[in-house]
């Protein structure tokens, strides 16, 4: 097969063209055979606990490249120090998990290059398993607007496709194999499990087996979606700083036990308060008391109803949602040193909220 190899260059600020050139014989000299290939000229930078290092490449948003696009992504750093001794080897100082050097220039250079495997990492790195109850309707009611239930499922699930999230939605986890989240996955090809073992679901599985299940679809991301249920220390321990929780309120306001679906936000109305939005936070043993992640605002309007503040905050939940779990899935997120996670911007590396 000939090899059409496409050779965009993508170049950050401040590169220098003429260095750029030196590049060229280094990867003509890889014996390749990607089909569609492109160079990044990046940047390391610091993040702001000055423990760990990103690429930070021109970001798809901005005309730079859409990882799925190539076959392979060759990135050219370019740093004003010598790399730190620790840091020679990019995957023990910025955590991008399938970075290999392919050939290293001369320090005086102060440029390495590393082929990024695009796409199989961007698949690999996200696949999401969502928990949810469930209940409600079938996936046509969601789409017609007149949702029920499981909304947060289906923008989940349908975003890879026409949105931006690089993942993946590889199982359903349910405790109810009748629900509309239920229906949607069967439509979709997406496999089920049910989970926990109930009197009402004999075919429920345990704890140990649910782990067991998440990693033979290696799924590397737990999202949970309206799931009603504490969810097992096995869990939690099988996958650290790996499971999200959407919560319809400003946690830790109306959180914990007992607030869950409307009786959240009939308690919002019943406060007075005059905000109200969801948290994405991650899951620790107990309800709602896990690292907050992200959260957005939306009114509480004087007259409003319960029904009505559910709707507007609902809206928000399913943009917040797959910003987070784009960030997941871009290996955005970074954990302060003081424990706070933070979503690294795409549009500005240096930007964090
Ligand atoms: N280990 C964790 N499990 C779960 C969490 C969590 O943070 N840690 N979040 C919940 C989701 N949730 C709030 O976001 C939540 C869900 C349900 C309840 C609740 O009080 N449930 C009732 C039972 C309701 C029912 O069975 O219909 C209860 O436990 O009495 C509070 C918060 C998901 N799991
Ligand atoms: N405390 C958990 C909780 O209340 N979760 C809430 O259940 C709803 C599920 O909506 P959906 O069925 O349309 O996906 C969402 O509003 C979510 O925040």
């Amino acid at each position: 097969m000939t090899r059409a190899s496409l050779l965009a260059l993508a170049v950050s600020p401040g590169s220098n063209p003429t260095r750029r050139a030196n590049l060229l014989p280094c990867l003509q000299k890889q014996n390749s055979n990607f089909l569609k290939e492109a160079l990044i000229l990046s940047s390391l930078t610091r993040s702001p606990s000055r423990q760990q290092w990103h690429l930070s490449s021109p970001p798809p948003s901005s005309g730079g490249l859409s990882r799925c696009w190539y076959d392979a992504i060759w990135v050219l750093l370019q740093y004003d120090n010598p790399i730190p001794s620790q840091c020679q080897n990019p995957i023990l100082c910025n955590r991008v998990s399938s970075i290999s050097s392919t050939c290293s220039f001369p320090q005086s250079h102060k440029w390495v290059i590393f082929r990024v495997s695009p796409c199989s990492r961007t698949i690999r790195a996200c696949r999401n398993s969502v928990v949810e109850a469930g209940g409600g309707s079938s996936g046509e009611d969601l789409r017609s607007g007149t949702r029920k239930k499981s909304s947060l499922f289906l923008y989940l699930a349908e975003d890879p496709i026409s949105g931006s999230i690089l993942g993946d939605i590889v199982v359903l986890v349910t405790n109810k194999r009748g629900c509309g989240g239920a229906e949607f996955a069967r439509e979709k090809g997406i496999p089920i499990v049910l989970f926990p073992k109930t009197k009402d679901e004999s075919e429920g599985i345990s704890p140990a087996d649910l782990v067991a299940s998440l990693r033979g679809f290696e799924v590397d991301f737990v999202l949970l979606a309206g799931y009603l249920k504490l969810l097992p220390a096995e869990l939690i321990r099988a996958y650290p700083k790996s499971i999200l929780n959407i919560h319809p309120s400003l946690l830790p306001a109306f959180g914990g036990k007992g607030y869950y679906g409307m009786k959240v936000h009939k308690a919002v109305v019943a406060s007075g308060a005059r905000f109200s939005g969801p948290t994405i936070h991650f899951v620790d043993e107990h309800y709602d008391t896990g690292r907050i992640l992200a959260q957005s605002v939306v009114p509480v309007l004087p007259n409003d109803t319960p029904e009505e503040v559910a709707t507007r905050v609902l809206q928000e939940e399913h943009r917040l949602y797959v910003e987070v779990v784009e960030a997941m899935c871009e290996d955005r997120i970074v954990w302060r040193q003081d424990g706070v996670p933070l979503i690294q911007s795409k549009e500005n590396p240096n930007e964090y909220r």
